[in-house]
């Protein structure tokens, strides 16, 4: 038997297809009460991290369970674990309740259920419309009645906002955030930070198959140190006297900019007016999370298409020098190109 928690362990997750190494000595926890982010682009490995969590692929190393059991031990897993993966098909002229009746079948509810869970995503109204005429939007919402039919303890989501307007992401982070409240489990991936950001407590940030950052969402937002920015008339020369001051950590913006990171405007300002640089404006930045998100993930592909200004921008991943308690970071694989910015970095 299960353990019934709602908690998911992922141990030294790995996965090879061939020559790719889809995911890499994952490891982290989903604990029940909290929606998880699992976040990555394209290619990270999140569809397949997924997939070994509820039993459709087999790991090469390490394992994936839910409530202490791996998928295949959970008996009726559709009464534990309600799963929404990318690319749901639907038989197209079934209707919505129908559909719902057949699988509520399979996992042994009764019928009634499939018009609660058409209630409770929004799609009384379209009990009767086949779901072959539904839109992107409805057919997620489908999709996640589907999953709610056993009334799971955990949900499992990817990609869930695809497809979705405004509003039903408004209204799925409404509805993901009370279904974590009443104790339940949440793990939702999305390749958009900003597409969830409001919505989740915790990240397991991906890159390559690599978690780089697994930990509170907030955490990773407050251990961005902020940046000087500053337009001086005679950028090499500050960049001269700033060095000298120590303060090593600066990047070329355009525009002739300077992004200095560990100083203070005072200390900035105060150095400019000694060696007798102008400046024509400063301000302080903070870190934003999509610039974060950039950074952790930017290996991900050769960067070859990036502008040579982004490169200079995010060249620096902050984390390598103050990282926060709790955060992993692994060496990427060696078959994996050059991160972009890599040659750029180690200041002046
Ligand atoms: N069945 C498979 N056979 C071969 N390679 C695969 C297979 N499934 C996934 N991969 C590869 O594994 C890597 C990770 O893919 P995965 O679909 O897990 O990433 P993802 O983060 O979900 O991406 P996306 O956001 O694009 O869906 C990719 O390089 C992909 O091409």
């Amino acid at each position: 038997m299960h353990d019934g928690s709602g908690r998911v362990v992922v141990q030294g997750l790995t996965k090879t297809f061939g020559q790719v190494l889809a995911v890499q000595n994952l490891s982290f926890t989903v604990e029940p009460g909290t929606v998880t982010g699992f976040l990555g682009p394209n290619g990270a490995g999140k569809t397949t991290t997924l997939r070994m969590l509820l039993g459709l692929v087999t790991p090469t190393a390490g394992y994936a369970t839910i409530n202490g059991q791996p998928f295949h031990s959970l008996g009726n897993p559709g009464r534990v674990v309600g799963a929404v993966l990318e690319a749901q098909s639907f038989h197209p002229k079934r209707s919505a309740r129908n559909h719902l009746r057949v699988y509520a079948a399979a996992i042994g509810v009764p019928d009634q259920r499939a018009d609660e869970v058409l209630r409770l995503v929004g799609l009384a109204d379209a009990a009767e419309r086949g779901a072959g005429g539904f839109s992107m939007g409805m057919r997620q919402r489908l999709a996640l009645a589907t999953a709610l039919l056993g009334d799971p303890q955990v949900l499992v989501l990817d990609e869930p906002a695809n497809g979705l307007d405004p509003e039903g992401i408004l209204w799925l982070r409404t509805f993901l955030q009370g279904f974590a409240r009443s104790g339940r489990t949440v793990l939702v991936s999305s390749h958009l930070l900003a597409e969830i950001e409001q919505t989740v407590e915790q990240v397991v940030i991906l890159s390559r198959g690599q978690a780089m950052y697994y930990g509170p969402l907030d955490r990773l937002r407050k251990s961005q140190q902020s940046r000087v920015v500053v337009r001086p008339a005679d950028p090499q020369k500050l960049i001269t006297a700033l060095q000298e001051a120590e303060l090593t950590a600066i990047e070329h913006l355009p525009e002739g900019r300077l992004a200095v990171t560990g100083a203070t405007p005072e200390q900035v300002g105060d150095i400019a007016l000694q060696a007798q640089v102008a400046i024509y404006g400063m301000l302080t930045e903070h870190a934003d999370l999509e610039r974060i998100f950039f950074q952790l993930t930017s290996g991900q592909f050769s960067g070859a298409n990036l502008d040579p200004y982004q490169q200079q921008q995010y060249q620096q991943p902050q984390y390598q020098q103050q990282p926060p308690p709790g955060w992993q970071q692994q060496q990427p694989p060696q078959q994996h190109p050059q991160q972009p910015g890599q040659g750029f970095g180690g200041g002046y």
